[in-house]
């Protein structure tokens, strides 16, 4: 019961964005997208759910191909949570969260008392519930990000598709939400493929990571084997290196952080590779 992406390309007119990029997700893991600016994994992310159509390759969810598939029926099995979200009508945040249910209503239909419950449900599981009844327009990024993260999640306990989740979060609520993200996914057998810009967090957090450079996946598989100094010197084009702390998680940084003048007076940093 995988998401299948098999040999997917785009272009936009001439120009190739992506190239034969092939990748499996299980149910209830989560799978780190990692690449420079411009590699390509928002778009990756947009041909996945149909935003964007693949000039060739397949993808299917539990065996159903997605890009023959009708609107509703995408919807779903995947769900997207943007990189950015600008100014809506002004609804009220649990009314943005129950937009989730649309595929589940017909034409004229309304969502049901029930729909909204499960929605503040929701809310109340990424401790937002406080925020339920705020205007959407007046939340900070953050908080929106976390709204429209609800969002998804009702929308589908299958596939969840996240474009820079971290973006507008503080230091801690990066962690704090890739947390719950993560305990949320393997309570519900829910499949997540975040783009991601720090290897660490991926490295924390993520199963499995697809390396993407220039729209060519370069390395992927789980990241305690593929998530190596060599791995991510070749994808960021920075020589790269490997801090293992005490307890044994390990940590990467480019060898120009560890060469900064910031560092004089401090004691050296402990790397091993
Ligand atoms: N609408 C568009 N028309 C033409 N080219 C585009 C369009 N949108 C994006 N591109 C180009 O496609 C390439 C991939 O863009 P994409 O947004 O997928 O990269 P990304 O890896 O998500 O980047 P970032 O990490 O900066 O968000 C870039 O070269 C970008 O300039």
């Amino acid at each position: 019961m995988s998401l299948v992406c098999s040999k997917l390309s785009f272009s936009y007119g001439s120009k190739q964005i992506l190239n034969d990029v092939s990748f499996q997700v299980k149910r209830g893991q989560f799978c780190a997208i990692l690449g420079r600016n411009g590699s390509g994994k928002s778009t990756l992310l947009s041909c996945l759910c149909g935003l964007l159509p693949a000039g060739s390759g397949s993808v299917s969810v539990a065996g159903q191909d997605m890009l023959s598939a009708g609107r509703e029926s995408v919807a779903r099995m995947m769900s997207l949570v943007p990189q950015e979200h600008g100014e809506i009508f002004p609804f009220s945040v649990l009314d943005v969260v129950v937009m989730g249910r649309t595929a589940y209503l017909g034409a004229m239909s309304r969502p049901s008392e029930a729909d909204y419950a499960a929605a503040g449900d929701i809310l109340k599981k990424l401790s937002a519930d406080h925020l339920a009844h705020r205007n959407f327009n007046r939340i900070s990024g953050g908080e929106r990000q976390c709204v429209l993260l609800a969002r998804a999640l009702l929308q589908t306990r299958e596939t969840l598709l996240m474009d820079e989740p971290t973006n507008h979060l503080d230091f801690n609520n990066q962690y704090s939400l890739l947390s719950r993200i993560r305990t949320l996914c393997r309570e519900r057998g829910t499949r997540v493929v975040a783009t991601l810009h720090d290897p660490n967090l991926a490295r924390i957090f993520a199963d499995t990571v697809v390396m993407l450079k220039k729209g060519t996946v370069i390395a992927q598989g789980p990241c305690s084997e593929v998530m190596r100094p060599c791995a991510l010197s070749d994808l960021y084009e920075t020589p790269t290196r490997r801090i293992t702390t005490r307890e044994g998680l390990e940590l990467f940084l480019p060898e120009k952080a560890l060469e900064a003048p910031v560092l004089d007076g401090y004691p050296k940093a402990q790397s091993n590779s």
